[in-house]
């Protein structure tokens, strides 16, 4: 795509898909909290949707864990892909990660149900580095992020299927996430009705657990 192309569709997203406390937060976290709308085909999101689909059938949802982040959801974690699918990720790797960058070898793939959802959390720092970067499959949702410190300020990102979120910086490690559950799943005043929600992450391998450091590839967050 043509620089200016780029330019004015990073703008729009900025206007359309996050919005934040304040503008001074909105602005600092420019380049750190992005949302991509439309980063998959409609053919893009059905390879990934129908690759996923047998392997996630296999697995129940799980509830009852009261002290978990993540409610009525099932998860696996996935390291042989189709060509087409894979095309697809190294299409994701080159827009959220650097050059310099390792990715943890299992993607994450997790299926919330239409009341599933996920708390405030800061993904671990023994397991996850700095950049994780998401595709969201089937349902819209929002996911809001909080600062840890001072909770006034935060932003919310409206993630329409097929959208590419990317947390890097200080939106991964000062400002926790969360998916909001369908009642309170609101993009400022609009309602956003929750339905079965994939998503596809990408993490970033911890500093320092790069190829040639010892220790073991950690496990996906
Ligand atoms: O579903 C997502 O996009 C985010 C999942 C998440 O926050 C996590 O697994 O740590
Ligand atoms: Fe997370
Ligand atoms: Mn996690």
């Amino acid at each position: 795509m043509a620089g200016s192309g780029r330019l004015a569709m990073r703008t729009l997203s900025r206007c359309g898909w996050i919005r934040g406390s304040n503008p001074a937060v909105l602005s600092r976290l420019r380049d750190e909290a992005v949302v991509r709308p439309g980063f998959l085909s409609q053919a893009e999101e059905d390879t990934l949707t129908s690759e996923l689909e047998p392997q996630l059938r296999r697995r129940r949802y799980e509830y009852d864990h009261w002290d978990a982040a993540i409610h009525g959801f099932r998860e696996t974690e996935k390291s042989r892909w189709s060509d087409a699918s894979q095309a697809i990720l190294q299409r994701v790797q080159a827009a959220a990660f650097g050059p310099d960058q390792t990715l943890l070898p299992l993607v994450h793939v997790l299926d919330l149900e239409p009341r599933g959802y996920i708390k405030p959390h800061v993904d671990s720092v023994k397991f996850c580095g700095s950049t994780i970067a998401g595709l969201s499959l089937l349902s819209p949702s929002v996911m809001k992020l909080v600062h840890t410190q001072e909770p006034e300020q935060w932003l919310e990102l409206l993630l329409e299927p097929g959208s590419l979120y990317i947390l890097r910086g200080s939106a991964r490690y000062d400002f926790s996430h969360e998916i909001l559950r369908d009642e309170e799943s609101f993009f400022g005043e609009h309602r956003v009705p929750r339905g079965r929600r994939i998503s596809v992450i990408c993490r970033s391998l911890p500093e320092g657990m790069g190829p040639g450091r010892s220790g073991e590839p950690p496990p996906a967050c």
